[in-house]
């Protein structure tokens, strides 16, 4: 199925643009989990089909990435795959369910380093993903050029942390416990799940993803040393092998999304990622001096704003717009994922409220350009 027949052609290419540090007219934006319970049409599917059955079904995963495309038409400047981070446990050979309610779940997590002999020792992933590389085709097909399609995996260390914790957790006691107790065989899991993110990205791209995400949704959790041991060489590892194996004409844009890892965005930063994606402990002002022009920033609002309210939401969005500007190396987004209890109106209005500051901010920097411009001329 793969590269059968030329995509259609991108006609908007806000977001690409943006990620390689040029120019936009506003900034593009898109949300985390843009497609997800959120949505009335997506709990429909859900009613009808398993969430996992969702993903592995290339017409089904194609259908709900489409729905906040369509419902949001011409306010969305990107797509993202519908699948999950954690399709890769389930690649080494780990039983994954969603539980409706409660989240994903293990029946049998990694307890001791001994168990990491039940994993698949080389995973290939045109056999074992070969569904997300056919739903990222088709998907591709069906966006028929409207806005880019991103692809995306969880970060090793957030996906050892599941594999490990059998789930959800709040303390992550158990996947901490290993990292420190084990910290050999800790590095050696890590590497494992490395080797299964790349070859997947690559295969992603090839497949037709125009942008990559990688989620370290779980970065925050670890100190500032045990960041830099246990996830940020793993980040960089990613980003430098998988730009390497698919060579300069057919890389395309990375983002590295390390949830409460504030502590990072320097280092983050610099490891070869175009864009970087902030959640909201960050003010526009310190991650632009900290990050100094290197990558563009995606992010940031706090999801929850997008409960209070519609003073609230125009409030903040007019705040984060104006504090990272629009027309240069700014995506829009929000600071984590969408919530399934915000009302649609609610999204809608962020996402009017982002073209409409955009492109107020932009012409405000035009003619503050003309104006220095006549200046220097007089
Ligand atoms: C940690 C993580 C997971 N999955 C993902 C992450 C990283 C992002 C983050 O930090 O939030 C990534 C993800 N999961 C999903 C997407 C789809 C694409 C999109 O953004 O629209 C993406 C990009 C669909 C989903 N993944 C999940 C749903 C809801 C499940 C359902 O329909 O029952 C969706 C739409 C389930 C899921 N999957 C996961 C959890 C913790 C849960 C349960 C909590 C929740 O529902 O939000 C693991």
């Amino acid at each position: 199925m793969t590269e059968s027949k030329p995509f259609p052609p991108l006609k908007n290419d806000l977001l690409l643009r943006a990620a390689r540090g040029e120019k936009t007219e506003r900034a593009p934006v898109w949300v985390m989990r843009q497609a997800g319970r959120y949505l009335p049409e997506f709990r429909a599917e859900r009613v009808e089909h398993d969430f996992f059955k969702i993903c592995r079904t290339p017409e089904l995963a194609t259908k709900v990435t489409l729905q906040p495309i369509d419902r949001y038409d011409g306010l969305l400047d990107a797509s993202i795959i519908f699948s999950d981070i954690l399709v890769i446990p389930q690649a080494m050979g780990m039983t994954v369910e969603m539980v409706p309610g409660k989240g994903p779940h293990f029946p049998e997590p990694l307890v001791l380093p001994a168990d990491m002999a039940k994993l698949t020792k080389s995973v290939d992933v045109h056999k074992e993903l070969q569904y997300v590389f056919d739903a990222i085709t088709m998907t591709r097909h069906a966006l028929n050029g409207r806005v880019p399609l991103i692809g995306f995996v969880g970060a090793p260390w957030t996906l050892m942390a599941y594999m490990i914790e059998g789930g959800g957790s709040k303390t992550l006691s158990k996947a901490k416990e290993w990292v420190f107790k084990y910290p050999k065989e800790s590095h050696e899991l890590l590497g494992r799940i490395t080797d299964v993110c790349v070859d997947f990205l690559v295969g992603q791209v090839q497949a037709g993803a125009q942008m990559l995400q990688v989620f370290e949704s779980w970065g925050g959790e670890l100190s500032p040393h045990d960041f830099e041991l246990f996830s940020l060489p793993y980040l960089a590892q990613i980003v430098t092998r998988v730009k390497a194996k698919l060579g300069k004409d057919k890389a395309v844009p990375m983002t590295v999304f390390a949830k409460g890892s504030w502590y990072a965005l320097d280092k983050l930063s610099v490891i070869g990622y175009e864009v970087v994606s902030l959640d909201w402990t960050h003010t526009p002002e310190s991650a632009k001096a900290i990050t100094k022009g290197h990558v563009t920033l995606q992010g940031n609002m706090d999801p929850n704003v997008l409960l209070g309210g519609d003073e609230a939401i125009v409030a903040t969005v007019e705040r984060m717009i104006r504090g990272f500007g629009s027309t240069e190396r700014y995506i829009a987004n929000l600071g984590h994922g969408i919530l399934p209890s915000v009302p649609v109106d609610a999204m809608g209005l962020f996402l009017k409220t982002v073209h409409r500051v955009g492109l107020e901010v932009a012409a405000e920097a035009k003619a503050a350009e003309a104006a220095s411009d006549t200046k220097v001329l007089g």
